[in-house]
């Protein structure tokens, strides 16, 4: 078992009107390479937090001390050196998407490359509009002293809870993934729309051909997602991160998409970390599960030893909020497949 990520003594704390918040604190974990790991726990907990801190997505005026260390040598591509703020698949600045396709290369973006050859900001303000507790702006952080910092959308792909605010309204949708592969892999324009057209095709969005020039206002919720997640993974990263990625659909599209990632994440051999408030749905899909309470970690282990015999208080709270609810065994639909 190698460790793809290593965390250790997180801490994240944000400012909001002259008070500090402390969103995590001390949080060590480390994230298997191949698992799916998910990280759960109520509203406010820290959970996307520690996603944004690994993928070095925390707000500027962020406090953070301890490590995120990426353990294996990330991907090696031509275009390697682009910073973050060039993805459509993530970013979240509908403009910035719009220059790029109007043929501004990503070259002429500020490409923060610290001395070591970390790429540590994108442009400030780039991120601005994906605001999440209250966000203003949002660029990335360079955490820990690592030589080894992965590169979002190439080695790290991002799923958002609403599918609207990654998707430029004005691109078709097959551009959109295209621009990914262009970016990350060198591909040509027409290699892109080729792989562009597949991706809609695993993520089983009907009629992939036409597709490509569908807008996204075009397609429903679930839909969009599907599109979020065929961008988010364009690139072939190592580590796939879905934040609350199905909370905004209704159940039944939730568990399509959940069943498609799980697919997708078996069939690259991704890492999946998978950030949901429902304990249910995670035990659907997790191996292991991280609770996270008032921004500490409370307990980690194996989903069933989570879900059936619960070492921390806190969880058993969860769970029984959740039995009371829905009297379904938690586990019953873990075989369930895409
Ligand atoms: N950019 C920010 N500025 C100030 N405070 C923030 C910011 N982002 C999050 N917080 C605060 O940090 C704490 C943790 O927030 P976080 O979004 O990580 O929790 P979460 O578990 O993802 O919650 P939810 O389930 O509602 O998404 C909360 O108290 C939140 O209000
Ligand atoms: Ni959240």
């Amino acid at each position: 078992m190698t460790a793809l990520l290593s965390i250790r003594d997180l801490s994240v704390r944000y400012r909001r009107d002259g008070v500090e918040v402390a969103a995590l604190k001390g949080v060590s974990l480390e994230i298997t390479a191949g698992e799916r790991l998910a990280i759960i726990g109520e509203s406010g907990s820290g959970k996307s937090t520690l996603a944004l801190a690994v993928a070095g997505l925390l707000v500027g005026s962020a406090k953070i001390d301890g490590t995120v260390e990426w353990k294996i040598p990330k991907s090696q591509t031509p275009h390697s050196f682009a910073p973050p703020s060039v993805l459509p698949d993530i970013s979240p600045t509908r403009g910035e998407i719009s220059s790029l396709a109007a043929g501004s290369p990503p070259a002429t973006l500020e490409v923060a490359e610290s001395g070591d050859g970390r790429a540590i900001s994108p442009l400030e303000g780039e991120m601005s509009g994906r605001t999440e507790g209250g966000a203003t702006e949002r660029r990335s952080s360079a955490i820990g002293k690592t030589q080894q910092q992965p590169l979002l959308g190439r080695d790290i792909g991002f799923v958002f809870q609403d599918p609207s605010s990654s998707l430029d309204p004005v691109m078709p949708i097959g551009k959109q993934i295209a621009e990914v592969t262009r970016t990350h892999l060198g591909l040509t324009w027409r290699e892109a729309y080729a792989k562009a057209q597949t991706l809609l095709d695993r993520v089983r969005l009907p009629n992939p051909e036409a597709a490509l020039h569908a807008y996204p206002h075009q397609l429903s919720g679930g839909q969009k997602q599907r599109v979020a997640i065929a961008a988010a993974i364009a690139a072939a990263p190592r580590l796939l991160i879905a934040d609350e990625a199905t909370s905004a659909l209704d159940t039944i599209v939730q568990a399509e998409i959940v069943a498609l990632i799980r697919r997708l994440v078996a069939e690259d051999g991704m890492t999946l970390l998978f950030i949901s408030h429902d304990i249910a749905l995670a035990a659907t899909l997790a191996e292991r599960i991280a609770v996270l309470r008032r921004g500490e970690l409370v307990e980690i282990g194996e989903t069933r030893q989570i879900i059936d015999a619960p070492r921390h208080a806190y969880t058993r709270a969860l769970l029984d909020a959740h039995l009371g609810l829905d009297a379904a065994p938690l586990l019953a639909r873990q075989g369930a497949s895409a």
